[in-house]
């Protein structure tokens, strides 16, 4: 299949979280693929260690970062760490998650903190890291992953969902706030998308069921989604802000 280069991708300084497998890999390859520098977080560092032994070779290798994204100090550490590294910071791409099952029943206060601060609270504070060094820089992109669940009201994903649904709302205010900066702000919505973790949740039935329930045919898998990722990164999207953009093969 062919896959589009785009010239204004190429040394542009990147930042993706949870980038060390699932769809964060596939951006992570995606973007060094365009010749961009990348850096990456996540806590899966034997993953993460292994993905960039096997970019070593690229015109820049991607840079990885073993960091928590719940801890918020940490995370303010690292993106000035990044920005020192790769002289600035031109794309960010909040991506990392986490959608452990749970009962409404089970949730105590502390669980509600806890997936907040995976789903939702790390990527307010990269951006307003980030933010800085894109005015700096004449402009920049972030792109915030959200989920196609809470649209479905999928069974026993409520805090995942309550988080999904606000970065929607996230991504408009920062649009609404960053504009004038020529920053963009987009929100990317996966359908179901074949990863490693998502195999663990579905028999050859259930995955059956999810093709039945898209308008297209196959699965999506995570270099489809960063297709859409790159496009939207790209200077070809210079006037696409403010929304989100589904990538689900229709489904509803
Ligand atoms: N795969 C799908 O079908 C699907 C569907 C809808 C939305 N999404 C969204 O797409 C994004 C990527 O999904 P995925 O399927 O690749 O997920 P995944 O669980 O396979 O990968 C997420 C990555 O984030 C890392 N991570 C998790 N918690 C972290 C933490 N506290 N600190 C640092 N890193 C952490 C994980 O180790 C992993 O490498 C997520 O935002 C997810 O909600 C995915």
């Amino acid at each position: 299949m062919s896959r589009a280069i785009y010239p204004s991708l190429k040394d542009k300084r990147v930042f993706i979280s949870g980038g060390g497998s699932g769809i964060g890999e596939g951006l992570v390859e995606a973007f060094v693929a365009q010749g961009a520098q990348v850096a990456f977080c996540d806590i899966a560092v034997e993953e993460s260690e292994k993905l960039v032994a096997r970019l070593s070779d690229a015109a820049h290798a991607p840079v990885f970062h073993a960091v928590d994204l719940r801890d918020v100090a940490a995370v303010q550490a690292m993106m000035g760490d990044v920005e020192q590294q790769l002289g600035g910071i031109d794309i960010l791409v909040n991506n990392a998650a986490n959608d452990d099952r749970h009962s409404i029943e089970d949730v105590t206060p502390a669980y509600w903190d806890e997936r907040m601060a995976v789903n939702l609270r790390h990527l307010f504070f990269a951006a307003q890291a980030a933010a800085p060094a894109m005015k700096r820089a004449g402009g920049g992109v972030i792109l915030n992953f959200g989920s196609i669940s809470w649209h479905l009201a999928l069974p026993e994903l409520v805090l995942y969902q309550t988080a999904k649904a606000a970065i929607e709302g996230l991504t408009r205010s920062l649009a609404r706030d960053l504009g004038r900066d020529n920053i963009r702000v987009n929100t990317i919505i996966p359908g179901n998308v074949k990863t490693l973790r998502q195999e663990k949740w579905y028999t050859p039935e259930g995955e059956a069921e999810i093709v039945a329930a898209q308008c297209l045919d196959g699965r999506i898998l995570p270099v489809d989604v960063a297709a859409l990722v790159l496009f939207l990164a790209s200077d070809d999207a210079r006037f696409c802000t403010g929304h989100d953009y589904f990538i689900d093969a229709g489904w509803r």
